[in-house]
């Protein structure tokens, strides 16, 4: 694990929508916090989460426990964190995780700068970790700084994807039937195997769901099946709304939820889930000019270049030298990949600035940024020879941001005087600024690539 925050003052926000909800859909989004909040009669709803996360991820199959696997340098339990305390109703978080990995975990909530969490002792199998989460929001500890919730999400530490609309649907239905959970379609034929090893019987796929998380109870429900249940179902049981149907007679609402609410559990969920991360940290890029508003900035022209190649992402632009102010608020909204279009020098300094904005702004505490400093080969302006000696310079900048996790490449374009040749050019630059911004592979920081 590595030791202490890159930053001493947080992020801007607790990191982007993992489920890609900005702009407009945050009035919705608004709208739906406040209904969680507020009962109709207008008396709050005081909502907690307990995580279980002391399993050692056997089927994964490497020796870290798999909520501990990093994805892009950070730890998965961080993104289920982070998804979980950007809701800002849901008031504290119990992590459950065993005596063993207590430090980590600390070190994990200090690094990234997660907040409202609350750590108890895992137990040996997943029902007992939740029972002893529930234990820490039941009682009334003397110095604990937690209380009995009304209502309490129940969430897996591995299923990082979980969207603030599905916690609040469960709440919601939770509220009203005592259980909620979500649910996916089958996706294989569930069949029952005979002692002989042969086919028993077959359910109706139709008619059958796969239990998935998040969960949510009445505290009062969900903790009386707990301390109700017998202790072969701590040891063998895998469903939280059955204790709630056998030992409360509550009947949970199922709500349908996205196939994103998936759980790690094999070596491949960990790609799967690190293309879903760089997925959406890619969806937009800001070029960033060192001149003041010249529509003749061959920025532009990259710019109109970059918007034709990549369809799907959005491309901004912004003068650094319009004292950054536009720039610091798209650097608030989150956006994590930055061109810097060097013309007017053939050094590093509007990079240098550009990253020096960056690393006071903490972007990079939750997902790494990438900056690519574009400069163009003019045969007849500055002697290549000359040029690559400053550029080579890229090389020790870039070794200095990595330690602030943002990712420095340099992009060479030559710059022929004829039209088409230099449309050709500027093609090929934005294919590899889309690899760099896509891939985010940090073995190819301080290159200088050439287009
Ligand atoms: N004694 C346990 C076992 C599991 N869990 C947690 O329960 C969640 C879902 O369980 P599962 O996917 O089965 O995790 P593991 O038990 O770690 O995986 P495996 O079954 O492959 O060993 C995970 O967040 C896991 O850390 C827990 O808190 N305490
Ligand atoms: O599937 C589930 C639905 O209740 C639980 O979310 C849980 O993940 C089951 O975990 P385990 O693999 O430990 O049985």
């Amino acid at each position: 694990m590595e030791p202490g925050p890159p930053g001493s003052s947080g992020p801007a926000e607790p990191g982007p929508c993992l489920n890609g909800q900005r702009g407009a859909d945050h009035a919705a989004s608004a709208s739906l916090q406040s209904a969680a909040r507020t009962e109709p009669g207008g008396h709050s709803l005081a909502v907690a989460a307990v995580l279980p996360a002391g399993g050692c991820g056997e089927r994964m199959g490497v020796p870290t426990p798999k909520q501990f696997c990093p994805i892009l340098e950070r730890p998965l339990i961080s993104y289920t964190l982070q998804a979980l305390e950007r809701v800002y109703w849901i008031k504290d978080i119990v992590v459950a995780v065993t005596g063993e990995n207590m430090e980590v975990m600390k070190s994990i909530i200090q690094k990234y700068q997660h907040k409202r969490i609350s750590l108890v002792e895992a137990g040996v199998t997943r029902h007992r970790s939740i029972f002893s989460g529930l234990k820490a929001l039941a009682e009334d500890q003397l110095n604990s700084k937690l209380s009995k919730p009304e209502v309490v999400i129940i969430h897996d530490a591995v299923r990082p994807f979980v969207e603030e609309d599905v916690l609040l649907k469960v709440v919601t239905a939770a509220k009203e039937h005592g259980a909620a959970g979500a649910i996916r379609p089958l996706v294989s034929t569930v069949i029952s195997p005979s002692a002989d090893g042969c086919l028993d019987h077959s359910l109706e796929r139709a008619r059958h769901r796969a239990s998935e998380m998040p969960q949510a109870f009445l505290f009062d429900v969900i903790y009386e099946a707990y301390q109700q249940c017998t202790d072969y179902d701590l040891e063998f049981g895998t469903e939280c709304l059955q204790l709630a149907l056998k030992y409360c007679r509550t009947k949970a609402k199922l709500v349908e939820g996205s196939p994103d609410l998936w759980k790690v559990t094999y070596k491949r969920d960990l790609y799967a889930a690190e293309s879903i991360i760089k997925e959406i940290i890619s969806q937009e890029i800001c070029v960033v000019m060192d001149s003041k508003e010249d529509n003749k900035h061959v920025g532009h022209l990259l710019e109109e270049v970059l918007k034709s190649e990549l369809n799907h992402v959005k491309v901004t632009s912004e003068a650094l030298c319009l004292a950054g102010r536009h720039l610091q608020q798209i650097i608030l909204d989150q956006c994590y990949n930055f061109v810097c279009v060097n013309v007017m020098t053939s050094d590093f300094q509007e990079t240098q600035k550009l990253l020096s904005m960056l690393e006071e702004s903490n972007l990079s505490i939750l997902y790494p940024v990438v900056v690519v400093s574009v400069h163009f080969l003019d045969f007849k302006l500055v002697p290549p020879s000359q040029k690559m000696e400053n550029l080579m310079q890229i090389k020790d900048f870039s070794k200095k941001v990595k330690e602030r996790n943002i990712l420095l490449y340099g992009l060479l374009i030559s710059y022929p005087q004829d039209e088409q040749k230099l449309q050709e050019s500027l093609r090929q630059g934005a294919i590899i600024i889309a690899s760099l911004v896509k891939e985010r592979n940090s073995g190819l920081i301080g290159q200088l690539l050439i287009a």
